[in-house]
């Protein structure tokens, strides 16, 4: 049976109005009840209407009978929502259902509290579609891909070859024309884990194959499944893939890793995936600056953080190369297009556990294969001369500059070499004299975390608008979730035609003023006059950002968020002197299976800002304290008096004794991304009192710094880790369409528990 519905003027998602699928269909209260009423009229029967093929096209909601496993389900396509409930036989040996959206009434959601809800919806002009108890409610975002065939198993094998769009378009357009015999309807989906109450991150995928006696119906089915699928907006189905498989990283299982549990999904969803082995350091950086990428919809690596590194430093090279900019001093850091699929194969994968929540193989892969993107802050590193490369997770000077400088000889012990030299170093840090400057907000003050929590919104509406300014404006405590309203306010900012899209380095006048000898300021920022590039390349070019946004409030979010002008006279530097255990600049929270939480909990996935860690050399029985307080699930850094944590923008290093040292005098890798070398011997006593950078894994030996955060400067396949609330099982109560908790309106919202710790 087909019914058609009025378009509705506003998706009924959470967070975002693009992600859904215009045009998608309102469900207003007469109509639903009208609905539910001819539903209880044909119940009896799999009521389908044959309606010419190319009709499908105009339908929005489809609804049918189904056999799954011998039993009949009634199944519903609604906008971006597939729902099927189990018809239960009754008394009268008739068949009832649910699955059909229906009114909804106080017995499906108990409670005044829900009934004020569904007025407050209705009069903010939302619809609330409410399905059964008993219904399984997914969102197309979740659907891998579906497939017919005239047997089940024709249903389940891969396609020989991976199809391209052309060949799919083709696909439905003979479809169009031959009769349809296909009876069997399988969807392949990804379902988050609810089984665990501790690790509830983890996705998989289940599989779902339909028989409906009808080929029309499953053609139909078919059709509308594949065109909704394949046109939502932010989420990229890819389909050629370009995999860096690190043989090296870990516990050197890359290869396995990718054979076991990646290449599977990647044939599941037909995805054409070029896979490259490295055979050598800094060898993906060289292949992604150096070869045509324009075959691929994006690059995907398997291996640990120097990986990701990798990765993403040779795209962001890349995209600097192809725009003409120069690439020890560049004016600005363009955004790369590509978006990059990051799987773990490391000895820690702080990247994809911070995005993802666990370090689960599977997970990463189910992510790139959904397409959803987010915007990952990228820090660029630089030293009084030069760019030296790009950070995505931590740069980190003084016990954690120790670990790395010295573990890597200890590769061969996997994991362990860390704990074996950060024992070590543990135990010989004496404290690093060193000065930190780091930028205020633009009215002067400092962010200092304290720690403490906040909500995020859970609806796009005006009210929620006011309270993403305020969790905005105190987001230097909120926990970065999936659906992170900071983040999203973030990404919207960039949207805006006139805002920058990364953040800025705010410190130019007065920084050049005070430290004439930092030449390039680190600046996302176009300059007003960059003769060097064309009109062609100048329309690449980061727009101006607007001195006000047209939001009630957005004043103080804007200043809360820093996306300060350029020439702003009003950044200022605030500077710190001491002798410090450990300095660290956290873009992400750096959470691993040993720190769940993360060294920076606090840290944003894309909100344009890192946090400054300052550890100061205290007692060995602090450094334990501040160790233990690290790891495990329960500790926070900020409790503890001798530390301290800023977040800011960009900050600037120096040792103390820098100042005297010359950056010739070997110190410096003098350009990002090379080599890694250690100190030679003559030098090692030497530089005793000195310690290295950590800088994602890899040692750089500056001792003159800028780490500048720029605001998702690159796209990576994630949806942001869920809180380890335990969720509700689906049929555990009723499932509603209406932006509420326990709503899938969205697959991000498929999480129960989003922004909130
Ligand atoms: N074939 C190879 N031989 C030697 N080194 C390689 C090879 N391929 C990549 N590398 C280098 O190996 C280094 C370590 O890899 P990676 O960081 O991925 O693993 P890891 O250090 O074990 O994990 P993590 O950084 O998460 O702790 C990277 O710097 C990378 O450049």
């Amino acid at each position: 049976m087909l019914h058609e519905y009025p378009q509705r003027r506003r998706c009924c998602c959470r967070n975002s109005t693009s992600r859904c699928t215009p045009p998608t269909t309102k469900m207003t209260q007469s109509s639903s009840t009208e609905f539910a009423k001819k539903q209880q009229h044909e119940a009896t029967t799999a009521v389908t209407t044959k309606m010419p093929p190319n009709h499908a096209a105009s339908i929005d909601v489809l609804l049918n009978n189904f056999q799954f496993k011998k039993k009949s389900y009634r199944v519903l396509l609604n906008g971006q929502h597939f729902v099927w409930e189990r018809l239960k036989q009754t008394q009268s040996g008739k068949k009832q259902h649910k699955a059909a959206p229906q009114e909804p009434t106080g017995q499906s959601q108990s409670g005044a509290q829900t009934k004020e809800t569904e007025s407050d919806q209705l009069s903010n002009g939302s619809s609330t579609l409410c399905y059964g108890p008993d219904s399984h409610v997914l969102h197309l975002d979740d659907i891998i891909n579906v497939r017919k065939g005239d047997t089940k198993q024709a249903t389940l094998k891969p396609p020989s070859t991976p199809m391209s769009s052309e060949d799919e378009n083709n696909e439905l357009s003979t479809s169009v024309a031959l009769k349809p015999t296909a009876q069997y309807l399988t969807i392949n989906y990804a379902e988050r884990l609810l089984k665990s109450a501790t690790d509830c991150n983890r996705w998989q995928v289940r599989r779902l194959t339909l028989y409906n006696s009808d080929p029309y119906i499953v053609d139909q089915w078919y059709r509308q499944l594949k065109e909704r699928l394949y046109c939502s907006a932010g989420r990229l189905r890819v389909r050629r893939l370009l995999v860096f498989i690190n043989p090296y990283g870990g516990r050197k299982a890359g290869l396995q890793t990718y054979e076991r549990h990646c290449k599977p999904l990647f044939q599941l969803a037909g995805i054409d995936v070029t896979c490259i082995t490295t055979q050598r350091a800094n060898q993906i950086r060289d292949i992604l600056l150096s070869h045509d990428l324009s075959v691929y919809d994006a690059v995907c690596c398997i291996g640990g953080d120097g990986t990701v590194a990798e990765v993403i430093n040779g795209l962001i090279f890349r995209t600097m190369r192809e725009l003409g900019l120069d690439e020890q001093r560049p004016a600005y850091i363009p955004k790369p297009m590509m978006p990059v699929g990051i799987i773990p194969a490391g000895s820690t994968d702080t990247i994809a556990y911070s995005m993802h929540g666990t370090a689960d193989v599977r997970t990463a892969a189910i992510h790139v294969l959904l397409g959803q993107r987010r915007g990952l802050d990228v820090s660029s590193v630089r030293n009084s001369q030069t760019l030296l490369r790009f950070c995505a997770s931590i740069l980190s000077y003084g016990y954690l500059g120790d670990v790395a400088a010295k573990s890597e000889q200890y590769r061969w012990m996997g994991a362990k070499r860390y704990e074996y030299t950060g024992v070590k170093a543990f135990i010989n840090n004496r404290g690093y004299e060193a000065e930190l400057r780091f930028l205020l907000d633009e009215d002067g003050s400092e962010q200092q975390e304290q720690p403490e929590r906040c909500e995020s919104p859970q609806s796009p509406s005006a009210q929620s608008l006011q309270r993403a300014l305020s969790v905005c404006s105190v987001g230097n405590t909120s926990v970065c979730y999936a659906n992170c309203q900071r983040c999203s306010f973030a990404a919207s900012l960039q949207d805006q035609p006139s805002v920058l899209f990364g953040s800025t380095g705010g410190e130019t006048d007065d920084d050049e003023e005070e430290r004439p000898n930092l030449p390039y300021d680190g600046s996302t920022e176009q300059p007003a006059a960059t003769p060097r590039l064309s009109t062609g390349d100048a329309a690449l070019l980061p727009p101006q950002r607007p001195r006000t946004l047209n939001l009630q409030g957005a004043q103080s979010l804007t200043s809360s968020l820093n996306f300060g002008s350029p020439t702003s006279t009003t950044a200022q530097w605030k500077s710190i002197k001491g002798n410090f255990f450990m300095i660290c600049g956290a873009n992400i929270t750096c959470a691993c299976s040993r720190s769940p939480n993360g060294i920076s909990r606090y840290s944003h996935l894309g909100d344009g800002y890192l946090d400054l860690i300052l550890v100061r050399k205290t007692s060995l029985l602090n450094n334990v304290r501040f160790l233990l307080n690290t790891a495990g699930r329960d500790g926070d850094i900020r409790n503890l008096p001798f530390v301290e944590v800023y977040r800011t923008r960009k900050f600037n290093f120096r040792t103390l004794t820098a100042a005297i040292t010359s950056p010739d005098e070997g110190f410096s890798i003098n350009g990002s991304c090379q080599p890694i070398t250690e100190p030679s011997d003559a030098n090692s006593t030497q530089l005793n009192e000195f310690s290295s950078w950590n800088c994602d894994g890899e040692v750089v030996t500056d001792l003159d710094i800028t780490m500048s955060s720029h605001c998702q400067l690159i796209d990576v396949f994630m949806r942001g880790p869920h809180s380890y609330n335990k969720p509700r099982k689906s049929g555990a109560g009723p499932s509603t369409v209406s932006g509420t908790a326990t709503t899938p309106a969205s697959s991000n919202d498929n999480v129960y528990c989003c922004c909130k710790d």
